[in-house]
């Protein structure tokens, strides 16, 4: 039988319909299996982006437009011996086995009753935390992040207030009581999503540069912003200016969201638009990474998420500059359908694809990977002097 599946930033052939007794053979067919696991307002939870859902399209189709024409391709190098691959990397001063990383994701009570255990179980999770309203609680956070030697703290700084999530407000999603939040637990009778309302109250969107100054004051952990899309503060960007134009602007001129947060003092970067659930139409995460590794300049490091579903996607962040990525959904649709154990698949799954990918396209180890392994969109006028013939040809022109 042809089954044809067509989720929200996922739209795929498959030459079976699956069933919860088969083995996935890759991290997208986990979804599938979740969404037959899930009650449909978790599925929702897990699988929605905001509004229109262009972006949550847009994180995953934009890895696949780095295909095989001669824009937008892999560029795979021959001969080179690649009897011994090695994945391994150093993040903030700490050795792992592949530059893959479980996201932070909300909630995963609502994939599996064990929830985050599991999650951490299957793999080395690194961990989150936001800035809340009521400060005593993200000073309790901090302090149990650090009794618990968590290593570093993600901020989030792209959800000032949560995105319009269509589905959860048509579904009146429950946001679950969670134990840490206890102390801002409030009764609550609106109407359409509760996790907005939820959010809404504990969220503080006047979060800003200055506070980053407040959190680096109550801990000794490095502090990662994540959420960073631009280089730029809004203000100095011509819109005349091509993307190629951008890159080649003098970074000195600028007001940098990206050289701001280096200069306030973090030790990394995540490139990352919250998996398309905050602001739609804001550009796909991949096509956003080189602009923010440019303007960081190696300062600090660059970590990527959105989109991630194949080894061949990590390897396309990796050339364009991430040091690692990290996966979200997929992590969570392999807790749904298989608990542990699926968790743990995809992450493998995934570090089998990278390994292979990295194989075929002459990449021993993570440093062999260069930019000259992708040729993208903006590196036309290049392309434009060495392939006129090719070039001209429609179907070779992508644009994002
Ligand atoms: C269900 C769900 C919950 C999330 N919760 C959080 C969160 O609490 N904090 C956060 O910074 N990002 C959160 N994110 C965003 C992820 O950290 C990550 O940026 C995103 O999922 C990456 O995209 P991907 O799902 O395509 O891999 C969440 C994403 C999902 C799908
Ligand atoms: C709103 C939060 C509680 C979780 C989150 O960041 C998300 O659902 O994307």
């Amino acid at each position: 039988m042809f089954g044809v599946n067509n989720f929200a930033g996922v739209s795929e052939c498959y030459t079976g319909m699956l069933t919860m007794g088969d083995e996935p053979v890759n991290v997208k067919e986990y979804q599938i299996l979740a969404k037959q696991a899930l009650p449909k307002m978790y599925y929702d939870y897990f699988a929605g982006g905001s509004e229109d859902q262009h972006t949550l399209r847009e994180n995953v189709a934009a890895f696949q437009r780095i295909t095989t024409c001669i824009i937008n391709s892999l560029r795979p190098r021959i001969l080179v011996d690649v009897s011994k691959i090695d994945m391994s990397t150093t993040i903030l001063g700490y050795k792992t086995s592949a530059p893959i990383m479980i996201a932070p994701t909300g909630m995963h009570k609502l994939a599996h009753p064990e929830g985050e255990v599991l999650t951490a179980k299957a793999a080395a999770a690194c961990d989150v935390i936001m800035v809340f309203k009521r400060r005593e609680i993200s000073v309790l956070m901090v302090k149990k992040a650090e009794a618990n030697e968590f290593k570093a703290i993600l901020l989030t700084v792209d959800t000032p207030k949560v995105g319009r999530r269509e589905a959860d407000i048509k579904n009146k999603m429950i946001a679950p009581q969670l134990k840490n939040f206890d102390m801002s637990t409030e009764v609550d009778d609106s109407d359409g999503s509760k996790l907005e309302a939820f959010a809404a109250r504990s969220f503080d969107p006047s979060l800003s540069w200055k506070d980053i100054a407040w959190l680096k004051s109550i801990t000794k952990l490095p502090v990662l912003l994540k959420g960073v899309l631009t280089r730029e503060d809004g203000k100095v960007m011509s819109s005349l200016c091509s993307r190629v134009d951008i890159f080649t602007l003098n970074l000195s001129l600028c007001s940098l969201a990206a050289v701001k947060a280096i200069e306030v003092g973090v030790e990394g970067i995540i490139v990352s638009n919250h998996g398309a659930r905050q602001l739609d139409y804001v550009p796909a995460t991949i096509n956003a990474l080189e602009e923010v590794v440019l303007a960081v300049q190696g300062r600090v490091p660059v970590l990527f998420d959105g989109g991630i579903r194949r080894g061949t996607d990590v390897f396309k962040a990796l050339a364009l500059g991430a040091q690692a990525v990290m996966v979200g959904r997929p992590v969570v649709f392999g807790l749904a359908a298989k608990g542990e154990y699926g968790a743990r698949r995809v992450i493998e799954m995934l570090k089998d694809e990278l390994e292979l990918t990295m194989a075929l396209s002459g990449c021993p180890t993570l440093s062999d990977i260069t930019r000259n392994h992708v040729r993208m969109q903006s590196d036309n006028r290049h392309c434009r002097m060495q392939f006129p013939n090719i070039l001209s040809r429609s179907s070779c022109t992508i644009i994002y």
